[in-house]
């Protein structure tokens, strides 16, 4: 398989010391990393060096395991008739943490996400769950903050989305222009948090 994204763990697999079935992509995957770690210097039979290309395979298959997941089966609605008024849903400060997609450098931060119901309601544990299936993943931040509100405006029609994710950069902030502590707000905004500005200014006072 010539694709770069770890995949799930296939038939062809063998088992490592962890007795973890590791496949052919990820011996791969870990081969490249061993790669790197000589490229920038190091010396890969030192001891603290000899498990890291696993353990940095590891961890990103949980930074990008969000690529597998679907939000239509995670975001599962049921009706509340008491929903039907313009009353704003909103989960604030829900932690971000993902990689920009032109240095693979963590962002993290906040985002926070309301909605208007039509009728049908979400569990509230969801909107951190969406907010994780495109945060796992390799992102910029503007696409990341569209993404989560089209998912909830596709999957509960409601009246109204509003998301702002608040994030600092370490491309930023440790190389390049190095700007400590810049922070970097979007927004996205669906059906009434678009058109009605109270509506909207009800979202960032809450959020404030
Ligand atoms: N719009 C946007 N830009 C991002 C995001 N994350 C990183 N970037 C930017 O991506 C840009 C890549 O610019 P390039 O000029 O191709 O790469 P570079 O030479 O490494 O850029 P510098 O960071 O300025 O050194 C940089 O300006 C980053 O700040 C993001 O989420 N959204
Ligand atoms: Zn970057």
């Amino acid at each position: 398989m010539s694709s770069l994204r770890l995949q799930p763990v296939s038939s062809e697999t063998t088992t490592d010391d962890a007795a973890e079935p590791v496949s052919a992509d990820d011996l791969r995957f870990e081969k490249n990393i061993e790669e790197i770690l000589g490229l920038v210097g190091e010396d890969t039979s030192r001891e603290g060096l000899l498990e890291t290309p696993r353990r940095v395979r590891k961890a990103w298959r949980e930074w990008t395991e969000g690529y597998a997941m679907e939000p239509n089966r995670v975001l599962k609605s049921f009706v509340d008739g008491a929903s039907d008024r313009d009353e704003m849903v909103l989960v604030r400060d829900i932690p971000v943490y993902s990689h920009c997609e032109h240095h693979l450098a963590p962002f993290f931060g906040v985002a926070h996400v309301c909605y208007i119901p039509t009728g049908r309601i979400v569990g509230l544990s969801k909107l951190p769950r969406l907010v994780d299936i495109f945060s796992r993943r390799l992102q910029v931040q503007e696409r990341l903050t569209q993404q989560i509100a089209q998912a909830l405006d596709d999957c509960l029609s409601p009246q109204g989305v509003g998301v702002i994710v608040q994030c600092r950069h370490l491309c930023m902030e440790s190389r390049g222009i190095r700007s400590r502590k810049a922070e970097t707000t979007t927004a996205a905004y669906r059906g009434l948090l678009k058109t009605d500005l109270s509506m909207r200014a009800e979202f960032m006072e809450r959020t404030r």
